[in-house]
């Protein structure tokens, strides 16, 4: 086990290139076990869902090459229907989407309940709901899901909640059903038209992706195809907020600036400048910021999986600056870490109250979830002094070559083994 050391307060400058992103990503490899022929999807991230991913198409007997590069390629021909109940479908999220791709091309799959971020609850009672529209039947035994149809038909399925999850799951199932499936208030972010664009070149026939009614046509089978991921939009926003926190000229690449306008407008607000050119976001930090609230919602809203690190960058505004999280309201494991390096923020109910300027103290702190892990490297590098973080695990989920990225930009950034008392300490907090 490693923690990541941060020597903080410097202020950072240079390009960063943005890999491909993490929620197309853990979406896009499940889909490909729907394609009778090889799949090739182009600059996957370097984290570990993907690895994970990786050795869970393989354990079901799928042929998977990753290059240097991180170009996968997945023959998915001698693929079988193996129950996955428990193991490594435990250690993400999204290990779910396995649920949607086996039903739709074996009409029946066993899938442990995911693993993922600890945000407080996360049902997955709208992804059944679809499964159970399209014709499966679905049991939870000891904690894994049995999806089993005869075969699946489409249908209309309107979403009680707006799930990034749920909608692409369906689709997934939905591509290779007999008939037509609307989902009708789909959720529109950037990550669903990628899958459905992967499914297209596969052959699937998928119309209003981005739009909150989806049509699907499904098809007898789907065939092999290339397909370029987009970028991550998360890890880009993690970059411009760490650009305004700490940088003197930070220049973002590879991104798609219209899928942060949401985040774009808020660090405007605070004063903080940003050019946008095609592909490219250039930060510039400020020492003077004005505090600004922010509410998460569904895209094209303010991303909750912004919100963590956003929330350290508000310890840097002059005033008090309210953040509301209307995704996942408990999802505020951070802001005790952030205290311990002087932040001064209270909680309340949904909201965090963040109090300043305030400057962060280098400190011990644990990331409990991938963004909170965001959040405590960014005030790592706005504190004075060192800044020590464990909990890396989750930070490995969604942050590509991280330490590499962060000192291309001037950072003082390494990672160290855990000693062994250092390991228990943690295993018994
Ligand atoms: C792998 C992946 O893409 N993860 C993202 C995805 O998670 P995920 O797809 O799990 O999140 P959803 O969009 O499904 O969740 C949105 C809200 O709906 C609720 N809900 C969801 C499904 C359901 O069946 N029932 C239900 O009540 C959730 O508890 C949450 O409050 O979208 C989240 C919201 O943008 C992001 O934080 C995650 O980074
Ligand atoms: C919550 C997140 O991921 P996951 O849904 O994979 O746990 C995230 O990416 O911030």
């Amino acid at each position: 086990m490693e923690k990541l050391k941060i020597a903080g307060g410097y202020p950072l400058k240079g390009t960063v290139r943005i890999s491909g992103a993490k929620n197309s990503a853990v979406a896009l490899i499940p889909a490909t076990i729907l394609a009778e022929s090889p799949v090739t999807i182009e600059g996957l991230p370097d984290i570990s869902d993907v690895e994970i991913l990786k050795d869970l198409l393989e354990e079901i007997g799928g042929k998977v090459e990753l290059s240097d590069d991180f170009d996968m390629t997945v023959d998915p021909s001698t693929m079988i229907s193996m129950p996955l109940p428990n193991g490594k479908v435990k250690k993400l999220r999204a290990s779910y989407y396995l649920m949607g791709a086996m039903l739709g091309r074996f009409k029946k799959a066993v899938i442990g309940l995911p693993g993922g971020c600890h945000l407080g609850p996360r049902p997955i009672d709208q992804h059944i709901k679809g499964f159970e529209a399209l014709g499966a039947q679905v049991t939870n035994e000891q904690g894994a899901i049995y999806l089993r149809a005869d075969e699946l038909r489409g249908a209309r399925i309107y979403l009680d909640v707006v799930s990034v999850g749920a909608t692409i799951n369906i689709m997934l199932a939905a591509v290779r059903a007999k008939g037509r499936t609307i989902i009708e208030n789909a959720a529109k972010e950037p990550e669903i038209i990628d899958v459905a664009t992967l499914l297209t070149n596969m052959g699937a026939k998928i119309k209003g992706a981005g739009t909150d009614v989806i049509r699907i046509d499904g098809v007898d089978s789907l065939h092999g195809c290339r397909h370029t991921i987009i970028p991550d939009r998360i890890e880009a926003g993690t970059y411009m907020i760490l650009g305004a926190a700490v940088g003197e000229g930070v220049l973002i690449d590879n991104v798609i600036p219209q899928h942060l306008e949401s985040l774009i407008a808020k660090l405007r607000e605070m004063g903080v400048k940003i050019e946008t050119s095609d592909d490219r976001v250039f930060v510039n930090g400020s020492d003077k910021l004005k505090s600004v609230d922010i509410k998460t919602l569904v895209y094209p809203g303010f991303p909750t999986d912004l919100q963590q690190p956003f929330t350290t960058l508000l310890t840097k505004a002059e005033g008090s600056s309210v953040v509301t999280d209307t995704i996942y309201g408990a999802r505020f494991k951070h802001i005790d870490e952030l205290r311990r390096m002087n932040a001064n923020i209270k909680v309340e109910g949904r909201s965090a109250i963040i109090s300043g300027p305030v400057k962060l103290q280098g400190a011990k702190v644990k990331a409990s979830d991938l963004r909170a892990g965001a959040a405590l490297f960014i005030a790592g590098l706005m504190a004075e002094g060192i800044t020590e973080v464990t909990g890396l695990e989750h930070i490995d989920r969604g942050y590509s070559q991280l330490v590499e990225k962060l000192n291309g930009l001037g950072a003082t950034v390494w990672r160290e083994a855990l000693s062994k008392e250092e390991v228990e300490q943690l295993k018994n907090t």
